[in-house]
């Protein structure tokens, strides 16, 4: 795989050719993707269809896929799972990887962004999942990425906490303007969040659509309903 990390005023992300196979089995057959500074993609797709194989791609993860990948100086990458390390304080998994005496000011500063500001000496074991999701949304923001690509971020929050997490996704994205690829199962989540859903079936991208509607969005605008529709539809569910 062709790999290269470097400044480009007109994509933070470009991905060519993508392909990947697990034994006999090809999962990604040729993935073209392109994103745009400060957009937001979400990626659909049904289960097994290779999402999280293609995010691990693009954030440099699987050094056995071909094709070509173009990534921005500075990523950070958010799983499911929030993936702290339970022997360091909260504000450690935050700082870890930062040097400098100005690591913790900033480390303070993006937890108090994700509205943690006094659980910096807590463990990560003490924290609820939710709070645990944000920690790991600072450790990304604390690195100003250019792009943030995010593996069904929310997926494993009760729905209430679910909901408050996309706000502060939409209220970061707000003040950061960074990129994101954002995988979701969630269509009413990719609607909320995306300027553009693109769909993975059969190995590559079948569906590339922006999402022309303003924020802020709720599932009850008028377009809402019928990109909705369509995507379920895109997707094989019955809408
Ligand atoms: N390390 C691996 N070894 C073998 N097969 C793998 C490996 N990783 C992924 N696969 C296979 O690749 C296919 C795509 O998996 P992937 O996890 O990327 O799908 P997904 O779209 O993210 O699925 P889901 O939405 O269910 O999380 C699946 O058939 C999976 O079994």
């Amino acid at each position: 795989m062709a790999t290269r990390t470097e400044g480009d005023l007109s994509t933070v992300l470009t991905a060519g050719g993508v392909r990947r196979s697990f034994g006999a089995a090809v999962v990604l057959d040729g993935v073209d993707l392109a994103i745009a500074p400060g957009e937001v993609v979400a990626l659909l797709g049904g289960s097994g269809s290779g999402k999280s194989t293609l995010l691990r791609i693009l954030a440099g993860l699987d050094p056995d896929a071909t094709g070509t990948v173009r990534r921005p100086p500075h990523q950070a990458v958010v799983f499911q799972e929030h993936r702290l390390l339970p022997w360091k304080r909260v504000i450690d998994n935050v700082a870890l990887g930062l040097s400098g005496p100005e690591a913790h000011a900033r480390a303070r500063a993006a937890l108090a962004e994700v509205g943690l500001p006094d659980r910096d000496t807590a463990w990560p074991a003490e924290l609820s999942g939710g709070q645990a999701q944000r920690v790991a949304v600072a450790r990304a923001l604390v690195r100003e990425p250019e792009l943030l690509l995010l593996d069904e971020p929310f997926g494993a929050l009760d729905a209430l906490t679910r909901l408050r997490m996309q706000q502060l996704f939409i209220r970061l994205r707000a003040q950061h303007r960074f990129a994101a690829l954002l995988v979701t199962h969630d269509v009413d989540e990719a609607l909320l969040l995306a300027d553009r859903t693109v769909v993975l079936e059969g190995g590559r991208l079948v569906e590339d659509a922006p999402v022309p509607l303003t924020h802020p969005r709720t599932p009850d605008d008028p377009g809402f309903g019928a990109l909705r529709r369509h995507l379920l539809e895109r997707l094989g569910v019955a809408a």
